[in-house]
C-alpha cells in the first residue's frame, strides 16, 4: 500500500464538475515536479448511486464507494482533500439520475416510492442514503471557517456588484409560526452519563412502535427533540396564501429540503395542498390513485397527469390554470416555462435564495418574468427571525453599499453531524395521535412529546468535541483577525440554552483577554451585525450548523455579490484538512448555458483559494516547502485575476471558466518564475510563463470563438469523459503547452 502523501481532489456535479475538467490538468502539470500527487475522488450523484448497487452491475461497471473511503479517510490526520460542491439530491433529481444510468445501461432498479415487498424496501433503503445531504455531513469531520480573503473583498469594494435599492414602503416580508413550531415544541438536555437511547412512540390505545433502537450517545453530549404540529403548520400555510392575496404580494417558500431531507420534503408537500387546496379537494383521490405525491414538488403532480384520460388530464388542467388565476401569485423560478416555486423542492434552496431575494430589493419574479414584492414564507421558527430582521434593517437603512459595509466571517459547529444534520435518522412523520419518548439505558424518559397524525417529530444531537473544538476555532479566529465575534445562541431556546452553558465553560480554557466575544440571540445578532457591518466594521458570527449554512450564503451574497469566491476551510479534528471552493452549491443554471452556448459562466476563484490553502497544509504536515511556494505563488495569482477582471462573463462569445483558468495558470506561472526563493521552481516555470504569455491572444481567441452554438456532453448527470473533456478543453495551443 502506498503511503505517498497526496491531495485528494473530489468529482462532483454539473458546473464545479464542468470546472474541474479544464482546470485539473492545470494543477496537475503544475506541482508534478513538486512531489504533490493528485488523486480525484468521485463523489458524484451518479457514482454515488452506482456505489450502492453492485449486485446489479457487469463487472466492468462497478465502482468503488470513494464517498466512503473519504468519510474514514477525512478522520485521519493525512487527510487533504478539496471538496466541490456536489449535489444533494432532491427526489425528482435523483430519479432523473436513475433513470439517465438505466438509459446509459446500468441495470440499477427504479427509485421505489412505495414500497410493496421486502426487496423494495431494501432498495428504498439504499436510495436514501443517497438522497440529500449526504455528501457534506460524512466528510465534515470538523467545524466551518468561512469568510471573504482581502483580495475578494478590496475587489468588490473597488468594483460593487448591483445592488437592489431598498424603501421603507416596501411590502416584502417574511412569514413564520408562532406556535407548533419545532422552535417552540423543543425540549433540550445534556448527558451527564454515555447512555444509550430509543425513540419510542405510543399510540392512544398504549401501543408502542420503536422508531430508533440502540442510539448511543457520549457523556457530555447534548440532544434535543421537538416536534412541527400539522395542524398548527396547515392553518398557518393556509393564512399566508390568503394574506399574500390581499397584500398582492408573491407567495415564496424558502425550505432546506435537501439539507433537511426528512423533514422539508414533507413540509413543502403541505405547502402545495394547502396552495393548491380547492384542486386537492376535487381531484385529491385521482391524485392518490394516480400515485402523486407533492412533497416531491408541484411537479410531481404535473408529470403525473400523464397516466389519466385525454377529457380527466384537461379538466384537471382547466382546474389548475383557474387555481393559478385565482389564489395568490407565486414566485417563479422561471417564467418563461412556467416553473413556479412550488414545481420542484430542490429549486428553491433557502440559503441561496433568501439573499438573492434580499439583493432583490425583496423582490422575487412574478408569471410576468418581472419583480415583485414577496412574502417569503419560512414556516419553522428558528432561525427565520434572523431574515426578517435583515429585511426590516434595510427597509429602515437602505440597501448595504458593497463599496463600504464590512464582513461576516463564520465559525460553524458542524462537526460529526452536529445538530440538525444528525437528524435525518430521527425525524419521523408520525401515524397516530400518542407521545414520541427519548428513553435511556435506564428506561428512563430524557425528552417527551405529545404527538398527533401527520406532525413531524425529529431528534438532533451534538457531541462535546465538536462544541469544545468550535469554541476554540472562535476565539483563534477573533484572535487572529481581531474582530469581535458575536455567538449566536437564543437563552430562550432549549437547545441554545444547553450550548450556552458550554460555551461559557469552554471559553474559560483559552485566552480571550482583549477579546470581544458576545452571546446575543440570532435577532438580536443580526441587528448587532447588520449595523456595524453599514458602519463598515466587522464582525465573526460563531452559530450553529443551519445558521451557518444560512449566514454563509446571506452575507458574502451581500458583500461580495456571490458565496463563490469565500474561503471555505473545514480544520478536520484529527489533524487533516478539508477544503472547500466557496459556500455556494452547483450552480444548474450553468449548465444549462453550456450546453446550449458553450459557455460555462461558472467562476472557480472558491476553488483556487482552497487550492492554495490546501498547498500550505501539505507544505506543512509534509515538510514540503515547495508546496508553501506554490501555494503563495496561487494566491498572489488570484489576486492578479481579480485586479485584471480576468474572472468569467455571463455572456457567450466572452471570456469564460476556461478563459479564466488560462489566465489563472499564466499568473500562476509568472509568480512561480519570479519568485526567488526556489531556483528550481522558477527555472522550471520561467519558459512556460513565457509560452502562455506569448499565446495568450490565440488562446484567448481559441477559447471565445468556440462559443455560441450548442454542446453535446453525453448526459448530465453522467457524462462521457472523452466528450466533456473535448468541452472543457478546447483550445489545442493551450492544452499543447501544458502537455
Ligand atoms: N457544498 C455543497 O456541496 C453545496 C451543494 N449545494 C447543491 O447545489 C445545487 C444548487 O443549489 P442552489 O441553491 O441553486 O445554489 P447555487 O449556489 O448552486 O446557485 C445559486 C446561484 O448562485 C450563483 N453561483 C453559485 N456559485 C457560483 C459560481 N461558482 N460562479 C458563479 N455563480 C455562482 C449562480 O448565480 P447566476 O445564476 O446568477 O449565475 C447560481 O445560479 C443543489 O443541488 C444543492 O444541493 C448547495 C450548496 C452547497
Ligand atoms: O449539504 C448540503 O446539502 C448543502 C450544504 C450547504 O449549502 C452549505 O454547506 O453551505
Ligand atoms: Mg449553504
Amino acid at each position: 500500500m502506498s503511503t505517498t502523501p497526496k491531495i485528494i481532489y473530489t468529482k462532483t456535479d454539473e458546473a464545479p464538475a464542468l470546472a474541474t475538467r479544464s482546470f485539473l490538468p492545470i494543477v496537475e502539470a503544475f506541482v508534478k515536479s513538486s512531489g504533490i500527487n493528485i488523486e480525484t475522488k468521485d463523489i458524484s450523484l451518479a457514482a454515488r448511486i452506482l456505489a450502492i448497487f453492485p449486485d446489479f452491475l457487469n463487472d466492468d461497471q462497478k465502482v468503488n464507494d470513494d464517498l466512503a473511503f473519504l468519510g474514514e479517510l477525512a478522520k485521519k490526520p493525512e487527510a487533504n482533500i478539496i471538496k466541490l460542491p456536489n449535489i444533494s439530491a432532491s427526489i425528482p433529481q435523483l430519479k432523473a439520475a436513475i433513470q439517465e444510468l438505466q438509459e446509459q445501461g446500468f441495470k440499477i432498479p427504479n427509485y421505489p416510492d412505495e414500497p410493496s415487498n421486502t426487496e423494495e424496501k431494501e432498495i428504498k433503503s439504499r436510495y436514501d442514503k443517497v438522497k440529500g445531504s449526504a455528501v457534506n455531513p460524512v466528510l465534515r469531520e470538523g467545524n466551518s471557517d468561512r469568510r471573504a480573503p482581502k483580495a475578494v473583498k478590496n475587489y468588490a469594494k473597488k468594483n460593487p456588484h448591483s445592488m437592489g435599492a431598498w424603501s421603507k414602503d416596501s411590502k416584502s416580508h417574511v412569514a413564520t409560526m408562532t406556535e407548533g413550531d419545532f422552535a417552540h415544541n423543543e425540549k433540550s438536555t445534556t448527558l451527564t452519563d454515555a447512555t444509550s437511547v430509543k425513540i419510542v412512540h405510543t399510540d392512544e390505545n398504549g401501543n408502542k412502535t420503536i422508531l430508533k433502537d440502540n442510539l448511543a450517545l457520549l457523556q457530555g453530549e447534548i440532544i434535543d427533540a421537538t416536534v412541527m404540529s400539522k395542524k398548527a403548520l396547515i392553518e398557518f400555510l393556509d393564512e399566508q396564501v390568503e394574506d399574500a392575496l390581499d397584500k398582492g404580494v408573491l407567495f415564496s417558500l424558502h425550505m432546506k429540503a435537501t439539507m433537511m431531507k426528512v423533514s422539508d420534503p414533507i413540509i413543502f408537500g403541505h405547502a402545495v395542498r394547502v396552495f393548491f387546496k380547492d384542486l386537492f379537494k376535487k381531484h385529491g383521490e385521482t391524485f392518490d390513485k394516480i400515485g402523486v405525491d407533492v412533497n416531491n414538488g408541484f411537479g410531481n403532480l404535473l408529470s403525473n397527469l400523464n397516466q389519466l384520460p385525454d377529457d380527466k388530464h384537461e379538466e384537471i388542467r382547466e382546474d389548475i390554470r383557474y387555481a393559478l388565476e385565482h389564489s395568490a401569485d407565486l414566485a417563479m423560478v422561471n417564467s418563461d416555462k412556467g416553473i413556479t416555486n412550488l414545481h420542484v423542492p430542490s429549486d428553491v434552496i433557502i440559503d441561496a435564495s433568501m439573499p438573492a431575494m434580499i439583493r432583490n430589493s425583496g423582490q422575487m419574479w412574478n408569471a410576468e418574468g418581472k419583480a415583485q414584492d414577496t412574502k417569503a414564507v419560512i414556516p419553522d421558527s428558528s432561525y427565520a427571525g434572523i431574515y426578517t430582521a435583515t429585511i426590516d434593517f434595510c427597509k429602515e437603512h437602505g440597501a448595504f453599499d458593497p463599496t463600504t459595509m464590512g464582513t461576516v466571517p463564520n465559525v460553524g459547529l458542524m462537526a460529526q453531524k452536529a445538530e440538525e444534520y444528525g437528524s435525518h435518522d430521527k425525524t419521523f412523520e408520525i401515524t397516530s395521535n400518542g407521545k414520541v419518548e427519548v428513553i435511556d439505558a435506564n428506561e428512563k424518559t430524557l425528552i417527551s412529546h405529545n404527538v398527533e397524525e401527520g406532525d413531524i417529530w425529529r431528534m438532533c444531537q451534538v457531541k462535546d468535541a465538536p462544541i469544545q473544538d468550535w469554541v476554540k476555532l472562535a476565539v483563534t479566529r477573533a484572535r487572529a483577525s481581531q474582530t469581535p465575534a458575536v455567538f449566536w445562541l437564543d437563552k430562550n431556546r432549549a437547545h441554545d440554552a444547553q450550548l450556552i452553558k458550554k460555551v461559557n465553560t469552554y471559553l474559560k480554557d483559552h485566552d480571550t483577554n482583549g477579546l470581544d466575544l458576545r452571546i446575543l440571540s440570532p435577532v438580536d445578532a443580526t441587528i448587532f451585525t447588520c449595523k456595524r457591518l453599514k458602519e463598515g466594521k466587522d464582525t465573526i458570527s460563531v452559530s450553529g450548523n443551519v445558521l451557518r449554512d444560512y449566514l454563509t450564503d446571506l452575507f458574502p451574497i451581500l458583500e461580495v455579490g456571490t458565496s463563490a469566491k469565500m474561503l471555505s476551510i473545514v480544520p478536520l479534528m484529527n489533524g487533516g484538512g478539508l477544503f472547500e471552493t466557496g459556500a455556494g452549491g452547483s450552480a444548474p443554471k450553468h449548465v444549462q448555458q453550456l450546453l446550449e452556448e458553450n459557455h460555462l459562466r461558472w467562476d472557480s476563484l472558491g476553488e483556487f483559494l482552497a487550492l492554495a490553502v490546501s498547498l500550505e497544509h501539505f507544505s506543512q504536515v509534509n515538510n514540503n516547502p515547495k508546496a508553501k511556494i506554490l501555494g503563495d505563488a496561487l494566491d498572489n495569482a488570484t489576486e492578479k485575476l481579480l485586479e485584471n477582471k480576468k474572472g468569467p462573463s455571463r455572456k457567450a462569445g466572452e471570456l469564460d471558466n476556461r478563459g479564466s483558468h488560462f489566465y489563472l495558470a499564466m499568473y500562476w506561472a509568472q509568480e512561480l518564475a519570479n519568485q526567488t526563493t526556489d531556483t528550481d521552481l522558477a527555472k522550471e516555470f520561467t519558459p512556460l510563463a513565457k509560452q502562455l504569455a506569448d499565446n495568450e491572444e490565440t488562446i484567448v481567441k481559441e477559447l471565445n470563438d468556440i462559443q455560441g452554438s450548442p454542446v453535446t456532453i453525453g448526459g448530465y448527470y453522467e457524462p462521457k469523459e472523452d466528450l466533456i473533456n473535448t468541452v472543457m478543453r478546447p483550445s489545442k495551443t493551450l492544452n499543447n503547452i501544458l502537455n
